[in-house]
């Protein structure tokens, strides 16, 4: 639904919103979008924007249709815009998962891809999110939980660019109770997601019995969390570094007497990094395993090598045996991913079909 411009009225003078000094020194591509869900937080955020960017700054609601209450949720949107006299669009989404995704990751695929086009549609040129310093925390202690990587602890980034838009979280330094201490303060109304309370969500069993006891444990947990994750980050865009030009060395593909004269930390470095970009892929940390086991053994022209990886495998490739001898004769074998054998459905496309690495949060 497109826009609705409505006659700007003058916002209530509402002091001390702990988002205000977060945005003070940020300078953005304007106009700008808040991307919000009538919870407390994007609220906060929303109300701090119109008042640093007068003018500047339009809502956009997500309507997920995966709950009941998803209709509500939008309409509360439509009241609070149109009484504080901000531009809203409400986009709909199919939000349903797929086989073997998990639904909060396909809600937040949906969101941000619906978020990108809206602001897009409008001539928006960013879009800022509502994720705080308690939800940084939860979402490096989600990475540990699941034995991640560096690309994991590294957490969410506080800018990021998807579908060619550029995302903001402006609030990460921020934590929850400030923020949800202020709007209750202020008596505008926000959401209370009833699915926030169920602690059949990891998220929300973190939040509830585990934030608590870091709190009494390690009082600056925000801050320490978030320094790891930062490193983690800077770590990982080293890690990147190197394995680009790694690839870049060996043309693009990797191939296997290439990858043999590197370390076996350094091959799987190139090799995740290879199955990201060239196929939007993620292998576990046991295929990864066992991956460059077999790179290791492949000392025979016959040495086959066929690896499932998320919906596809890592095969040597025959066929390019004969045009890589740089790579050093019998071993110049570039691994590629390529459907199983003939029978079943016909062979994958590059990116489509294999899961893609969870970075979006
Ligand atoms: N339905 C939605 N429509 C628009 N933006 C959303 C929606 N859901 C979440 N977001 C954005 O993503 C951020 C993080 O989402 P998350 O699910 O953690 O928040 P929430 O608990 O739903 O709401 P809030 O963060 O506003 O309290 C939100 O702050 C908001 O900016």
């Amino acid at each position: 639904m497109a826009a609705t411009p409505t006659p700007r009225r003058n916002l209530p003078d509402l002091p001390g919103n702990p988002a205000a000094a977060a945005l003070a020194g940020l300078q953005l591509p304007l106009p700008l979008a808040v991307a919000y869900s009538g919870g407390a937080d994007s609220t906060v955020l929303l109300l701090a924007a119109v008042q640093r960017w007068p003018g500047q700054v339009q809502a956009i609601h997500v309507h997920h249709g995966l709950q009941d209450a998803a209709d509500t949720f939008a309409e509360h949107c439509r009241q609070v815009c149109a009484q504080l006299a901000i531009p809203l669009q409400v986009r709909r989404v199919n939000a349903r998962n797929l086989p073997g995704e998990s639904p909060e990751d396909a809600a937040r695929q949906a969101r941000y891809q619906a978020l990108a086009r809206a602001a897009r549609d409008a001539g928006l040129k960013s879009v800022l999110l509502g994720q705080h310093a308690d939800d940084q925390v939860e979402t490096l202690l989600l990475a540990l939980s699941r034995g991640a990587g560096l690309p994991g602890l590294a957490a969410m980034p506080p800018v990021f660019q998807r579908e060619g838009m550029v995302f903001v979280r402006p609030l990460l330094a921020l934590g929850a109770r400030g923020i949800r201490e202020w709007i209750a303060e202020q008596g505008i109304p926000v959401i209370e997601d009833p699915t926030n309370a169920d602690t059949s969500f990891t998220r929300n069993r973190i939040r509830h019995l585990l934030l608590p006891a870091l709190e009494e444990c390690f009082p600056q947990y925000r801050e320490t969390f978030a320094r790891s994750s930062r490193h983690a980050a800077q770590a990982q865009e080293l890690l990147e570094a190197v394995a680009a030009e790694d690839l870049a060395r060996m043309g693009g593909t990797p191939g296997i007497t290439a990858l043999q004269q590197l370390a076996r930390g350094r091959q799987a470095n190139v090799l995740r990094h290879w199955l990201r970009s060239a196929h939007a892929a993620s292998a576990s940390a046991a295929q990864l395993e066992e991956l460059l086991d077999q790179v290791a053994d492949c000392k025979t022209r016959g040495h086959q090598i066929r690896i499932k990886v998320g919906e596809g495998f890592v095969v040597r490739q025959g066929s390019d045996w004969a045009t890589s001898p740089e790579a050093g004769g019998p071993l110049g074998i570039i691994p590629q991913f390529r459907a199983p054998v003939r029978a079943g459905p016909p062979p994958f496309g590059r990116a489509a079909a294999f899961t893609s690495p969870s970075r979006w949060h």
